[in-house]
């Protein structure tokens, strides 16, 4: 038997691949299997983070005409998937072809895109083929695996042991019907229909403004940004005008802020089950769906943005409610002991801004501020009132240092991320026009 793969090592810059991991760490819900989290496009979409699937797009275009020029097919093929996936401790899968279940059939060629390295950001995970060479792969960030999804190339993961391993998986197909970009484009063009601020109300020369001031931004993201905001207060949009600014805390939100707020999915799509689920090894392949969900009430688990926040030091200050079944509720914040003053529209919200700070590596220097404020802050009570000094530390008691007094570093870690994200959404909405009348998501 033929076992035709490929192995393109490289074929993702690093960069591009921290930036699919801070996706998938902001946005990703339970996957299809126990120990794998997923966050499709779709996904994306429907939870109010249509600009986040921008990053994928040349990227998607890339590995399908990899694979039709290696399969020779070349124009025949539509991308039936894309989702992150990462595969937890616990995580495996058997001996199995990605076609082998009747909702799969249509599945020909597979692409798998390693977004970080074996024994470096995980243990465990090699990946092996049945038969043929090579036997083993093993991740490494950047490589992307091509192979059939038919019999001849039969294979499995084995179990990860620790740490999280993060694949982009693409699968193809020549069967339009099961084309992901006209399904995905229905979705976009109801979402974007409903956006607040209508396109039309955002001028050449705002675009312009603010592709200036973002880029400004985007070289100096631990600086403060005086003006950086996009200040729409002489366009108001239809309808919502009363909306047009709203100052929480120190940090203006504008119109644009709530077009690309994330709305989160329902509860129990974050919510990681950790009592034992049986599954049958070898013939439960990825779909991408959720059919890994499980019910709350008989669960011992964790709810994922909690945990994902809880890992880079920081807590909600009011518990997370997880039998509400939508939360969608205002969210603060605390870091090492200390509130932050900025009330996130939701967790989700609080997990985006989060995550892009740990992605663009700004979060040492504002934490480093932070640590500053608190040293300062301490060394004074502790001269003034030592008897009281853990009490100065403890939540909510005595007067632990307020961040909103470092205006500065706050708004610019909320602009940040809110002119990252607008300008992806400009792109987006740029680019649905053409993608509409084509019929095909593509870059440019
Ligand atoms: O992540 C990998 O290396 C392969 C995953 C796989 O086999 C699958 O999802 O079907
Ligand atoms: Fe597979």
């Amino acid at each position: 038997m033929d076992h035709k793969r490929l192995l393109l090592p490289g074929f993702l810059s690093p960069e591009l691949c921290k930036e699919l991991i801070f996706i998938h760490k902001s946005c990703g819900v339970v996957g299809y299997r126990p120990h794998v989290l997923s966050t499709t496009l779709s996904h994306l979409v429907a939870t109010n983070s249509a600009a986040l699937i921008m990053p994928f797009i040349a990227l998607r275009e890339r590995v399908k005409e990899a694979v039709e020029e290696f399969f020779g097919c070349e124009f025949e093929l539509f991308v039936e998937f894309t989702g992150l996936i990462s595969w937890r401790r616990g995580a495996n899968i058997g001996w199995h072809s990605d076609d082998n279940r009747d909702y799969l059939r249509q599945r020909h060629f597979s692409a798998v895109c390693y977004l970080n390295t074996y024994e470096q950001d995980f243990h465990g995970g090699l990946f092996h083929f049945q038969d043929g060479e090579p036997a083993t792969v093993v991740p490494t960030m950047g490589t992307v695996l091509i192979y059939s999804a038919n019999k001849e190339n039969v294979h499995c993961v084995n179990e990860v042991t620790d740490g999280e391993r993060i694949t982009l998986a693409l699968w193809f197909t020549r069967n339009s019907t099961h084309d992901e970009d006209k399904k995905l484009l229905d979705q976009l063009v109801n979402v974007m229909a409903r956006i607040p601020v209508e396109r039309g109300k955002l001028s050449v020369s705002l675009q312009e403004e603010l592709r200036v001031q973002n880029a400004g931004i985007s070289s100096q993201p631990s600086q403060g940004q005086e003006g950086s905001e996009v200040n729409l207060e002489d366009q108001p949009s239809p309808g919502n005008q009363n909306e047009n600014l709203v100052t929480t805390n120190t940090v203006t939100k504008t119109p644009l802020h709530s077009c690309f707020v994330p709305l989160p999915a329902s509860t129990n799509m974050y919510w990681v089950s950790e009592s034992k689920v049986e599954l049958k090894l070898g013939q439960d392949v990825g779909d991408g769906g959720a059919s890994g969900n499980t019910s709350l009430e008989d669960d011992q688990g964790y709810y994922i943005c909690v945990e994902r926040l809880a890992s880079l030091g920081f807590q909600c200050i009011e518990q997370l409610d997880v039998s509400d079944s939508t939360p969608d509720k205002p969210v603060k914040l605390r870091y090492q002991q200390q509130d932050i003053a900025y009330e996130f529209s939701n967790i989700l919200h609080a997990l985006q801004v989060v995550q892009f700070h740990e992605w663009r590596g700004s979060f040492p220097a504002y934490l480093q501020n932070m640590q500053d404020i608190k040293c300062d802050e301490l060394n004074i009570v502790k001269r003034q009132r030592t008897s009281e000094y853990t009490n100065t530390c403890a939540p909510h008691h005595g007067r632990s240092p307020n961040l909103s007094s470092h205006k500065g570093t706050l708004e610019t870690m909320i602009t940040s991320w809110e002119n990252h994200m607008s300008i992806l959404w400009l792109e987006l909405s740029q680019m649905l026009p053409a993608w509409r009348s084509i019929g095909a998501l593509f870059s440019r």
